[in-house]
């Protein structure tokens, strides 16, 4: 299986179609397991056939994705050999067709290439009578297996695909049409497969059933036949490298920002933005879910601003199409407003990691967005007024923009038949949860469960003791106890920070940084105040503690949610593992070394505060912070002189006093020097 990043298409299933292969390219979201199994059939057949399946759900992809028009999964696109773009690809239907039928669309598909046969793909049509007589003239080849089938029958061209790799041996499908063969070696069952040696003898092949695989083992073993030198040229699979994102240790009790967020970007900026243009009932869905979000989702400041931005963006647009460069431009992020409007775009899966890279993630991230927003809807407004606003949202985004098609119309199934009855708001957190426990019953056990967290009625005991019960024997929900256990799980102080991007630093802010040098050292004090509390917000973040601007979350100060290894000094930049989080710390490290020039001796926190500035600052800034300190432990004298003036000034002082004396010494010598002469000039007779 080839799980293709864009490079790596570029490189190896592109190349190789136009070097005289057939491509074979099936775009996957969730369903890996089939795509391997689908894969592995295919294997022998290059290179005369590549399968190359990408991961469309992988943001990375979305280009390549976009360029071959994928807009659901599975979608399987057939290159001929030699096809040069994009559009070359031909959609192959029913994709949700057995390994079987797809090895047959395959096949069907490379027998019209005509022209364009790939050189490395044997022959499939029908061998005639004289093709066989005269085959060991034509051919150096040891043996020729013959496969007499019916002529719908595709047994013997998948075993001459089977054998492609393989030297000595050639395979030809023989129709049971083709009367003189089929009398010339007695066939009487179809299909049966003959081998006839250079010597002109021929023997039955000798198999327990009559059947692909086994025609395949037994030419494979026959003595002389070598696998040939092809090798696949690929590079290692992304998915080893994909599959070794560190294991985050969630809370199944919490909410995680990161989670929602991450859903959030994934939704707004991936799926829905797939599509060339939105236009009719696609628009219409992508401004109502924008305006449900703004509405109910319980974001902080700079999502929040950035989800109203956006919707007052989206209704302002009223052409009747919406181009996706233009909706990509107008989605970007703005972090240089004093109030900056940011949807982080890293996409961190907590609450909703996989135990493999391949489960969970964003289908849970969305299950979770639209669960809370039916319970904010239910806590924010008159119970009976609207009832479906959430659900309808949630229904037409799912329509229109889920890139799992199969679950997009199972979930449309379930709301054509009970959606409409949903008569309050809090009928539609009931409707949602009992529906989810329908898709969770339906998948438990199947290839899509992530073994680590098995599908289950949803919440189990443990969870929630009161909203189960017995009735007769049977189990059965305590709905008013499972509606007051969701506004609880689905509020907003039920939600986490950890390993969430921090706050942008507006970028005012940041310039102000940069300019403290010309400015007056009362105004510096307060910038660097006013600094300092930025980065006290920054590490209260990292320790799960809200910040000032973070109103909505009062009870993360309470909870400690992080597990932090007993012992631990320093916070483990590792494990928060974007990139953002990092600069923003080298960033925060820039600025404290100018301050540290500045102004370096400073008194420094040795003791007590010195475990809080390394939390705080991790790395360089550490160091430096310590560098000083160090210089300052050496020189205690330095501290006494130095109150109140930095090292320039008593370097500067020390050299005047030092030049001034050295003046005073030569003048006082250049007048010694003259009076003397004075004086024994006028003693000279
Ligand atoms: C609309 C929709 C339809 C889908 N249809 C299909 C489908 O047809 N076939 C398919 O293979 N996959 C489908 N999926 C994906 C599938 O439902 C899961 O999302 C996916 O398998 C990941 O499962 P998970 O273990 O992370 O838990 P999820 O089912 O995604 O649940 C996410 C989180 O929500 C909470 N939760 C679980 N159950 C409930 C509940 N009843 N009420 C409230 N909260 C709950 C839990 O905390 C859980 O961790 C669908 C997803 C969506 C969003």
């Amino acid at each position: 299986i080839l799980n293709l990043k864009k490079n790596h298409i570029l490189g190896s299933a592109v190349l190789q179609i136009e070097e005289g292969s057939t491509g074979f390219i099936t775009p996957i979201l969730r369903n890996r397991r089939e795509v391997n199994c689908r894969a592995s059939s295919a294997t022998e057949w290059r290179p005369a056939v590549i399968l190359a399946a990408i991961d469309c759900a992988d943001e990375d992809n979305q280009e390549v994705c976009s360029d071959f028009g994928i807009t659901g999964f599975p979608t399987m696109k057939f290159f001929r050999a030699f096809s040069k773009k994009a559009e070359d690809g031909i959609r192959l239907t029913n994709p949700g067709a057995t390994v079987e039928d797809l090895r047959h669309a395959i096949i069907t598909n490379l027998e019209q290439s005509q022209d364009s046969w790939p050189p490395a793909c044997p022959p499939l049509e029908p061998a005639s009578a004289e093709e066989v007589r005269t085959f060991f003239q034509r051919n150096k080849d040891q043996y020729l297996a013959l496969i007499f089938e019916k002529s719908n029958s595709f047994v013997g061209r998948e075993v001459a695909l089977d054998m492609l790799q393989y030297e000595n041996v050639a395979v030809r499908r023989v129709l049971s049409s083709e009367e003189e063969l089929v009398a010339k070696f007695g066939v009487t069952t179809f299909p049966s497969g003959y081998l006839l040696l250079r010597n002109g003898s021929f023997s039955r092949l000798p198999v327990h059933i009559e059947a692909r695989s086994f025609y395949t083992y037994y030419l494979r073993t026959l003595s002389g036949i070598t696998r040939g030198s092809y090798k696949l040229n690929t590079t290692a699979s992304t998915s080893n490298e994909s599959d070794m994102t560190p294991r985050i240790r969630a809370d199944r009790s919490k909410l995680y920002m990161a989670d929602l967020e991450s859903a959030l970007h994934y939704s707004l900026r991936v799926e829905a933005a797939r599509a060339s243009a939105l236009s009719g009932a696609q628009l219409a869905a992508f401004k109502c879910y924008v305006a449900a979000l703004v509405k109910y989702f319980p974001g902080r400041p700079c999502v929040q601003t950035y989800l109203q931005t956006l919707d007052g963006w989206l209704r302002n647009w009223t052409e009747s199409e919406l181009p996706r460069d233009v909706l990509k431009e107008a989605m970007k992020n703005n972090r240089d407003a004093s109030n900056p409007a940011v949807l982080p775009t890293n996409v961190t899966w907590v609450g909703c990691q996989g135990s493999e890279r391949h489960f969970r993630g964003y289908p849970c991230g969305l299950w979770t967005i639209f669960h809370l927003l039916t319970v904010q809807a239910a806590q924010n407004g008159p119970d009976k007024e609207l009832p479906l606003e959430v659900l309808s949202t949630m229904r037409c985004y799912v329509r229109h923009f889920f890139g799992c098609q199969e679950c997009a119309e199972h979930f449309e199934a379930m709301a054509a038949k009970s959606m409409d009855r949903v008569s309050s708001r809090e009928e539609a957190v009931l409707w949602l949860w009992s529906h989810h426990n329908e898709v969770n019953a339906r998948l438990a056990g199947g290839d899509t469960e992530d073994p680590k967290f098995p599908k289950l009625q949803w919440p189990p005991p443990d969870m929630c003791p009161q909203c189960h019960k017995e009735e007769r024997g049977v189990h059965a929900w305590e709905e008013p106890a499972v509606v007051t256990f969701l506004k609880a799980h689905f509020s907003p102080a039920n939600i986490y920070m950890d390993y969430a991007e921090p706050d942008p630093l507006p970028r005012a802010r940041e310039e102000t940084g940069t300019r403290l040098g010309t400015e007056g050292p009362r105004v510096e004090r307060g910038r660097e105040e006013e600094e300092e509390e930025k980065e006290a917000e920054g590490e209260a973040r990292v320790a799960g503690r809200p910040s000032s601007a973070e109103p909505r979350r009062p009870s993360i100060v309470r909870l400690n949610p992080k597990p932090r290894e007993v012992g631990e000094d320093i916070v483990d930049l590792d494990s928060f593992s974007e990139q953002h989080f990092k600069s923003q710390a080298l960033r925060a490290a820039v600025t404290r070394r100018r301050r540290i020039n500045k102004r370096d001796t400073i008194p420094l926190p040795l003791n007590s505060g010195e475990g809080r500035e390394r939390r705080r600052v991790p790395g360089i800034l550490l160091r430096e912070v310590e560098d000083v300190g160090e210089g300052l432990r050496r020189s205690p004298w330095l501290r006494v002189l130095g109150l109140g003036f930095s090292r320039l000034d008593i370097s500067l002082c020390i050299t005047l006093y030092f030049l001034s004396s050295m003046c005073l010494l030569a003048m006082y010598t250049f007048f010694r020097l003259r009076t003397r002469s004075r004086k024994g000039r006028a003693g000279f007779p």
